[in-house]
C-alpha cells in the first residue's frame, strides 16, 4: 500500500527477512506505527514459494531471485577450479564451468538470494534446527550483556513459537521408499545405532521420530544420533515470517508495508554531537536491484519518508553492509574511494563475515527412486506429485513426495577437530543429486531420479575473513563478496586445517554409511556407484583438495558484528544499535561476531525477537524520561 507522506512512522525498517519481517510485526503489536520497506513483491498465489518440494525450484523463480555471484578465493584461478564457477553470456545467460566462449564475463559462484516478503524465508530450505547454547554465551562473553545468556534466550524461542509452525517430514512419506530407506537405515547403522536386520523399517521409524531440537534434553547440543529433519510448514505446506506479517496487517495492527520498493541511503540529522537516523530515501519500482533477472534497468520513482524514533536495517548480510557504506557509514577509506561522504568512520562494516562449508558425496543408481514417481518439478500439469500435494490431506504419507524438502534425514555428530563439544557436523541424506549451487542447479538436482546424496553441513566453522565491499557508489550494483576460504583466510592456530580436518571426516562418514546400506540387501536396494568425489579420491590429501575446490556456503552471516565497547571492529553494541550514530540499529544474519549454531533461521529469529524487546524497552524508558522532563 502506497505510503502517505503525512505518516509519521515511529520505525522504518528495511528488509522483510528473517531478522525484519519479525521485528515488524512485534514492534506493531505493542501499538508503535512501523514502516517495513522491502525491495520485492509479496509472493501471494506463488506455489514455487509453498510447496516444500519445490525448496529448490524456488530459487530460480524469476520473481523472487537475485543471482548474487561471490567468490571463495582471491586467486580468479583458483576460484576457477570450482566446477561451479560462472560466467556471463548475456544479461542473466549463463555458462558453468571450464572452456567458456571467448566473450565470457567471469561472475564467481552463485549465492542465492530472495527478494520479497520474507525474504530468504521464502525461498529458502525449510530447515529447523535451533541454536547451540554456545552460541548466545559467546555474545555474552564478548560484551559482558548476560541478557545474551542461553537460559534467558529461551524466552524468544518461546515468542517465535507464538507465530512459528516447525514440523517433521511425514516419515510414512519415506518408508514407502526401500532403496531411500536402505539408505538412511546406512546412514543410522553407520552412526552405531543398532538396526536389526529383520525389522529394518520400523527401527528406521523410531529413529525417525528423534528430534534434534530436543529442549528437554538437556544434553542436546552434544547428543550425536540420527534424526529427522524438522521443516517450518504447517501441514505439509511453508509457512513462517511472510505469513506472519501478513496476519499482522490483517489483523489492524499499526503495521505498513510497502512493496516493491528499494532503499538506496539512510538520512542522518547532524545538528547534534552525533549524527542521528531520520528516515530513509527509496525508490520504488519492480526489480530494481540488478542482481534480479527480471530487472530493467530502470531506477525507479524516488521517495522518502521520516522515522520518528529509529530506523532499522535488516537487508541481509550482503546488503546491510552495502546500504551503511552507502550512507556514510563505514571504513573511511573505502568511502572516500567511491566518493561517499564519510557520516561515521566504523571500520568493522563489512568484514568479519562468516559462513558454513558444505560438500557432498554423490551417487548414482541404476534405476529411480520410488519416492519421485511422477514429480517433474516444473509446474507443469503432467507433474502429478504436485498434484497430489495439492488434492491430498497431510496425514500417513498422503500429500506424498513435495511434502517434504527433499532431504529425508540427517546424520549429527561432533567432529574430532570441532571448534566446540556442540555438534558441528550435519550429513544429509536424500534423494537429490545436489553439489551446491550454480545457475539451474535445482533443474540439475532432480534431472533424473537415480542420484542420491549424503550433503554434509559444518557449523562453528572457523573462518572469518570474508568481506563485503563496494563495487560502486550505484545502490542497484550488488556489491564484491569475498569468503576468503580456507587458507585464505583465517589460519591462526591452524584453523583452516582443523576445519578442513572436520569436512575430511565428514566424507569418510558418509562413505560408511554409503558401505552399510550394503548390509541391508532385504530391502533390495540396487548398487550405486559413487560419482563425486569419485573412487579413484581416497587420501585425506585428495579428498582435502576435492573439498577446497567444491565447497560452498548458504548461511553468510557476521558482516556487521556486535562486539565489545574496546573493539574497534564491533560495528554494533549488545543492542544491536549502529556504534557512533544514534537511532540506528541492525537486526539481521550481519549482527553476530559468530556465526550460530547448524542452521541460522531459527537464530535469526529469535535475535529478532529480543531485538524487538531491546527497542521497546528503549521507546519506553525515552517516554517516561520525556514525560518526566521539567516544561522548558
Ligand atoms: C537457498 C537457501 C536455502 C536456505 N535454507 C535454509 C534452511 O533450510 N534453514 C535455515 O535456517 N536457513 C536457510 N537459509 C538461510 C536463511 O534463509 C537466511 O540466512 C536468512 O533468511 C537471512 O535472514 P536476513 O534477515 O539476514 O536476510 P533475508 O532473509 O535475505 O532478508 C533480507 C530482505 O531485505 C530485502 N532488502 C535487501 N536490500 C534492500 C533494500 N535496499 N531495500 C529494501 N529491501 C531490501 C531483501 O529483498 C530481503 O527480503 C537458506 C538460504 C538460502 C539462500
Amino acid at each position: 500500500s502506497p505510503t502517505p507522506r503525512d505518516v509519521e512512522y515511529d520505525y522504518v525498517i528495511v528488509g522483510s527477512g528473517a531478522g525484519g519481517g519479525p521485528l515488524a510485526c512485534r514492534l506493531a503489536r505493542e501499538g508503535y506505527k512501523t514502516l517495513l520497506i522491502e525491495a520485492g513483491g509479496d509472493h501471494n498465489g506463488n506455489v514455487n514459494v509453498s510447496v516444500p518440494g519445490y525448496q529448490g525450484v524456488v530459487t530460480q523463480d524469476p520473481t523472487l531471485r537475485w543471482d548474487i555471484f561471490v567468490n571463495h578465493y582471491k586467486d580468479i584461478n583458483r576460484q576457477k577450479r570450482d566446477p561451479k564457477f560462472t560466467y556471463e553470456l548475456g544479461p542473466y545467460q549463463y555458462h558453468v564451468g571450464p572452456n567458456p566462449p571467448s566473450n565470457a564475463e567471469e561472475k564467481g559462484i552463485l549465492y542465492p538470494r530472495a527478494q520479497g516478503l520474507g525474504g530468504c524465508v521464502s525461498h529458502n530450505a525449510l530447515i529447523w534446527i535451533l541454536p547451540h547454547a554456545r552460541d548466545w554465551n559467546f555474545i555474552k562473553d564478548l560484551t559482558g550483556d548476560d541478557t545474551w545468556d542461553a537460559i534467558k534466550m529461551n524466552k524468544y524461542l518461546d515468542r517465535v513459537y507464538q507465530w512459528q509452525t516447525a514440523m517433521p517430514t511425514d516419515p510414512t512419506i519415506l518408508l514407502r521408499d526401500l532403496p531411500l530407506a536402505q539408505h538412511l537405515i546406512g546412514g543410522a547403522s553407520a552412526l552405531g545405532l543398532s538396526i536389526p536386520l529383520l525389522t529394518p523399517l520400523v527401527n528406521l521409524g523410531n529413529a525417525l521420530l528423534n528430534s534434534p531440537n530436543n529442549r528437554l534434553n538437556p544434553a542436546r547440543d552434544v547428543t550425536p544420533g540420527f534424526f529427522q529433519i524438522p521443516l517450518i510448514m504447517k501441514g505439509g505446506v511453508r509457512t513462517s515470517v511472510r505469513e506472519y506479517i501478513q496476519e499482522t496487517v490483517a489483523k489492524g495492527y499499526p503495521l505498513t508495508v510497502k512493496l516493491n520498493t528499494y532503499v538506496t541511503k539512510i538520512n542522518f540529522d547532524e545538528s547534534g554531537d552525533k549524527p542521528k537516523a531520520s528516515g530513509v530515501e527509496y525508490r520504488e519500482g519492480e526489480y530494481l536491484y540488478r542482481a534480479s533477472p527480471l530487472n530493467r534497468r530502470e531506477r525507479g520513482t524516488p521517495g522518502s519518508v521520516s522515522a520518528k524514533r529509529e530506523v532499522i536495517i535488516s537487508a541481509g548480510t550482503f546488503n546491510t553492509p552495502q546500504l551503511l557504506k552507502l550512507s556514510g557509514i563505514g571504513p573511511q577509506d573505502e568511502l572516500r574511494r567511491h566518493d561517499i561522504e564519510v557520516v561515521k568512520d566504523l571500520p568493522g562494516v563489512g568484514t568479519n563475515m562468516m559462513d558454513r562449508y558444505e560438500i557432498p558425496v554423490n551417487v548414482k543408481h541404476p534405476e529411480d527412486f520410488p519416492i519421485l514417481d511422477g514429480c517433474t518439478f516444473d509446474l507443469k500439469p503432467q507433474d502429478k506429485c504436485l498434484k497430489q500435494w495439492q488434492t491430498k490431506p497431510y496425514i500417513l504419507g498422503a500429500k506424498g513426495a513435495y511434502a517434504t524438502n527433499g532431504l529425508a534425514a540427517t546424520m549429527v555428530f561432533t567432529t574430532k577437530t570441532s571448534k566446540t563439544p556442540a555438534s558441528d557436523m550435519f550429513v544429509f541424506g536424500g534423494p537429490i543429486n545436489f553439489k551446491g549451487y550454480f545457475p539451474q542447479w535445482a533443474d540439475f538436482a532432480v534431472r533424473d531420479h537415480k542420484h542420491f546424496s549424503w550433503y554434509s553441513l559444518k557449523a562453528h566453522s572457523r573462518n572469518r575473513a570474508g568481506t563485503v565491499e563496494l563495487r560502486s557508489n550505484d545502490p542497484f550494483d550488488q556489491p564484491l563478496i569475498n569468503f576468503n576460504y580456507f587458507d585464505e583466510g583465517t589460519t591462526e592456530g591452524g584453523a583452516d586445517n582443523l576445519d578442513l580436518q572436520s569436512l575430511i571426516q565428514a566424507i569418510r562418514q558418509s562413505r560408511e554409511a554409503l558401505a552399510h546400506y550394503y548390509k541391508y540387501p532385504i530391502l533390495n536396494g540396487t548398487k550405486f556407484v559413487e560419482e563425486s568425489p569419485g573412487a579413484d579420491v581416497q587420501s585425506d590429501a585428495a579428498i582435502g583438495q576435492y573439498i577446497k575446490d567444491n565447497a560452498w556456503g548458504h548461511h553468510a552471516a557476521c558482516s556487521c558484528p556486535i562486539g565489545p565497547d574496546d573493539d574497534p571492529m564491533a560495528v554494533l553494541d549488545s543492542k544491536f544499535r549502529v556504534r557512533g550514530v544514534e537511532n540506528l540499529r541492525v537486526v539481521d544474519a550481519s549482527v553476530f561476531p559468530d556465526i550460530p549454531g547448524v542452521f541460522i533461521q531459527s537464530a535469526i529469529f529469535m535475535a529478532s525477537e529480543k531485538a524487538a524487546e531491546e527497542i521497546i524497552q528503549a521507546a519506553k524508558e525515552a517516554d517516561k524520561a520525556a514525560a518526566e522532563a521539567p516544561a522548558s
